[in-house]
């Protein structure tokens, strides 16, 4: 019988380096059978680098790994990470969206083998739903995945981690169940609803299963963790009890000191009176059916609502990734047809975009960082001979300082950036174009408390060089933070607005929950 208080997962003394770089230095991590674990740290810290020696995929210069009491062999394979339930869920949800729900729950199957063999359909479909029933899950197995909402689609990757978790040969006294790790599986979802896998994390805990839980959400962490450990530059430095904790003590563990501007809020930039650098008009697409928006110069508007009010499609219209059906832009003195933008023609107008999906619309993940970073500064200096070679890299590596992008190193893989400093160097390269309008989409989305930080002063300093900015967003924090004033969609149009002192994140809450009082029933619970 497994001892209960034996934890799931005991690394010690773990080390990797790449080329020079030391990544983790003498980290010992213990998750307990049945607690949620945060894991934390700033962009870089190790995190990802330290999943990936879990999963098997790096090999540790030092240190040994146990797994319910038992020593691994290392790297670790997929026999011990199969006989240990050890399951991951990465931000990707790795899904396939032609399937249906229970084809992906039974994806290993699929995958090896004839597909679900027609006489266990039954069998199975009973199990699938056995388990959306032990953990509060409404998901019709048959429907595609590609059909359902972001939200489910978390849902169902956890769900179907945790049903190779749960297998019958788990001990009788329910001990050894493994080890769940999510990477940062809360990252595209709106705030509105993290709380429902917080609700399933809790619910997967409680049946004994080990979670070790990656966010850069502190109100998050805070909530949903009972520990936390948190890395800095690869050191481990501190496993705390969550209750122990305040904000400001775990903004200090992950930064090294305290962040002002969490508290005090960055001063917003304040609108001029001259006429609008952005006018938007009667805009319709995607699930916006009209919106009329005028931005002054140096003007941060906020748009949120919840999912299916449009408010996140807005950027996607204005910038020509998503074809609008009608409106018109005007930008200055041009003024350009809706229907008729497109990315080209919004990038030549003077418009710049940081879309949510950042690995894949915003950037080339085959080029190196000095490339993604020059890669529209080479279209404005006049042609692909502008900047090359040396004078790339240096004025790649100029700007990647500026930016404090770690490590600020132009030759770099872009893809082997951690996810935050991808971010700051699509800002940067973004941000050298000199725009007239910033668009941006959930900007420091899987970004750290610090780098947050950084990425608000580079927008209040584009705003304050005159540039018009609109940030579509669910975080009430960052928009409170950022915006003169914020729009709030619902079923496609402006239904609400706040602006000046009102934009607070008590202000905001305060629109979004009248918001949802007005709402139809049915409404409400898509929340
Ligand atoms: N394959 C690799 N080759 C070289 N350097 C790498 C590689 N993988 C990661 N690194 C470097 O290791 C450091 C730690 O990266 P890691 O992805 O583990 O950070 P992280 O804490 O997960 O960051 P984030 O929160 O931004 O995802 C970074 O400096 C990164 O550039």
């Amino acid at each position: 019988m497994t001892d209960p208080a034996r934890p799931v997962l005991r690394m010690r003394g773990v080390a990797k380096t790449f080329g020079l770089t030391r990544v983790l230095q003498d980290v010992d991590l213990t998750v307990r059978r049945g607690e949620v674990h945060g894991l934390l740290g700033q962009n870089g810290s190790g995190k990802s680098t330290l999943i990936k020696i879990l999963a098997g995929f790096h090999t540790p210069d030092e240190g040994s790994i146990e797994l319910d009491g038992a020593s691994v062999d290392l790297p670790l394979s997929a026999v011990d990470r199969r006989k240990h339930r050890l399951r991951f869920v990465h931000q990707d949800l790795a899904l396939l969206p032609s399937l249906t729900v229970l084809e992906n729950l039974l994806a290993d199957d699929v995958a090896t083998g004839p597909g679900i063999r027609p006489r266990r359909r039954r069998a199975e479909l009973a199990r699938a739903t056995a388990q959306f029933d032990r953990f509060g899950i409404s998901l019709r197995p048959d429907t595609l995945v590609r059909d359902i909402s972001r939200l489910d689609r978390a849902k169902l990757a956890i769900a179907r981690a945790v049903s190779h978790l749960g297998d019958d040969d788990g001990d009788a006294d329910g001990a050894g169940r493994g080890l769940l790790v999510l990477d940062e599986p809360t990252a595209f979802l709106p705030h509105s609803e993290v709380a429902e896998l917080i609700a399933l994390m809790r619910a997967v805990a409680a049946q004994g299963t080990g979670v070790l839980f990656v966010s850069h959400d502190l109100d998050e962490v805070l909530t949903v963790t009972d520990r936390v450990s948190v890395l800095r530059d690869g050191q481990l430095v501190g496993s705390e009890d969550t209750a122990s904790l305040a904000r400001e003590d775990l903004v200090r563990l992950i930064v090294g000191r305290p962040v002002s501007v969490l508290s005090a809020g960055s001063a917003p930039v304040s609108a001029s009176q001259e006429r609008p650098r952005l006018q938007v008009s009667a805009l319709r697409g995607g699930a916006v059916q009209h919106l009329d928006l005028s931005v002054h110069p140096g003007e941060v508007v906020g748009v949120t609502g919840v999912i299916g009010s449009g408010f996140d499609e807005v950027t996607q219209l204005l910038f020509g990734a998503l074809r609008a059906s009608g409106g018109s832009v005007a930008i200055d003195d041009l003024e350009l047809e809706a229907r008729r933008l497109s990315p080209a023609t919004a990038i030549k107008a003077g418009v710049a975009y940081l879309p949510s999906d950042r690995a894949v619309q915003g950037s080339a993940p085959s080029l190196t960082v000095g490339e993604n970073v020059a890669l529209l500064s080479l279209r404005k200096g006049g042609g692909p001979f502008a900047l090359t070679g040396r004078r790339l890299e240096r004025h790649a590596g100029k700007l990647l300082r500026d930016l404090d992008v770690r490590p600020p190193e132009p030759a770099l893989a872009y893809a082997s950036l951690s996810g935050g400093n991808q971010q700051k160097a699509m800002m940067a390269k973004w941000l050298v174009t000199g725009p007239k309008v910033l668009l941006l989409s959930e900007p420091t989305q899987g970004v750290d408390v610090g780098a947050r930080e950084q990425i608000f002063t580079l927008i209040a300093e584009a705003a304050r060089q005159g540039c018009a900015v609109v940030c579509s967003s669910s975080d009430l924090d960052q928009l409170a933070q950022i915006c003169n004033r914020v729009l709030l969609m619902r079923r496609g149009v402006v239904s609400d607005e706040v602006h000046g002192e009102a934009v607070t994140k008590a202000g905001l809450t305060e629109m979004l929950f009248a918001d949802a009082v007005v709402r139809s029933p049915r409404a409400t619970s898509d929340a």
